[in-house]
């Protein structure tokens, strides 16, 4: 468990990375390729008895540069906690600003690491810094050899012959490939939400339904009918899971993933849940008539019971 710290805290010490051994990079998903390099930055950190750090940005870069086509793996929130799972000391968090990332590369280096220079810093071959992204693994190693610090550009992680990436892994996910992503994170992919109040017709069909709202840039799952598991305050429950605002009632509803918790009988309005995504059962579609909707789904939990 490593200690979450802001470098936008007055008490932070600009020496903290001094002689550190660092990763640094958004890591959007921690996925098997960020945390391959993660421990190679916890690897010298041993070798050197030195301090060993993830460095990371409090947003998501794309949240500013690619607005448009967003779908983040994760909240920056989760993200930073998911980091600070991982078997470092520190995750160091810098604020990230359109200021911040216009500065010329060098400028940017010298704003993130001149207070304190890492003794390593490990980052995947693809890293790009600085205005227009102009900076790259080469710029860094001539900044680093002028300070006594050891670049590591490691080669992306790959699977089945293709580098794992967060956006491919948002790929799979568009495409409903849910297992395939899974392998590529290194658990199910998961989306968190608070429990709206829908229609109220779920509980007359059969099947009471936990409506989440989560915002287009978060759903990164594509539409479709899923196998999963929902966490709900600590447990965890088998759930069939509709993603994409029901066709059938698309004029009425905007709630965009339905939850049928199985085996469970709560109020849970309000509260937060956790959806784990496991496997694609079929397409969403719009039913003709009611009967034929809940047969449907009916057979869609029937088989996650049987199944998951
Ligand atoms: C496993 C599952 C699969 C579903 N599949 C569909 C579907 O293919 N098409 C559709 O229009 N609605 C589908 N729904 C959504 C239901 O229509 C919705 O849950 C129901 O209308 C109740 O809505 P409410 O919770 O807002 O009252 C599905 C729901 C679940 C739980
Ligand atoms: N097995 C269950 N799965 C999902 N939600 C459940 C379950 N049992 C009870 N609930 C509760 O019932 C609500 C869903 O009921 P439903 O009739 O579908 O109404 P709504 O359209 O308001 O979601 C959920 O938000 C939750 O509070």
């Amino acid at each position: 468990m490593a200690a979450v710290i802001y470098r936008n805290d007055p008490a932070y010490d600009e020496a903290y990375l001094a002689g550190a051994s660092v990763a640094f990079g958004v890591f959007d998903g921690v996925h098997e390729g960020h945390r391959f390099i993660i421990g190679e930055a916890a690897n010298t950190a041993r070798e050197e008895d030195e301090r060993s750090a993830v460095i990371t940005f409090d947003i998501d870069p794309d949240e500013m540069f690619a607005a448009d086509k967003l779908k983040k793996l994760m909240t920056n929130e989760a993200r930073i906690a998911k980091l600070a799972e991982l078997d470092v000391d520190a995750v160091v968090v810098l604020p990230f600003s359109r200021e911040f990332a216009a500065q010329a590369p060098a400028d940017f280096l010298e704003v993130c690491f001149g207070g304190g220079v890492p003794r390593h810093i490990h980052i995947g071959s693809d890293f790009r810094f600085g205005n227009r992204a102009a900076g790259n693994v080469e710029d860094l190693r001539a900044w680093g050899a002028e300070r006594g610090m050891e670049v590591h550009g490691h080669e992306l992680v790959a699977e089945r012959g293709v580098p794992v990436t967060s956006t491919r892994i948002r790929h799979l996910l568009g495409e409903g490939r849910s297992r395939e992503a899974a392998e590529l994170l290194g658990r199910p992919y998961g989306l968190s939400g608070t429990v709206r109040a829908g229609r109220g017709e779920g509980r007359d069909f059969g099947f009471a339904t936990a409506n989440l709202e989560v915002p287009g840039d978060m759903l990164a799952i594509g539409e479709g009918v899923y196998a999963c598991y929902a966490v709900v305050d600590g447990a965890r429950y088998k759930a069939a899971v509709n993603v994409g605002v029901p066709a059938t009632f698309a004029d009425e509803a905007k709630e965009n993933i339905e939850v049928h918790i199985l085996d469970f009988n709560e109020n849970i309005y309000g509260q937060p849940i956790e959806v784990e995504f496991i496997e694609w059962l079929r397409p969403m579609r719009s039913f003709d008539s009611t009967e034929e909707l809940i047969a449907t789904v009916m057979g869609n939990i029937a088989w996650v019971r049987e199944n998951l």
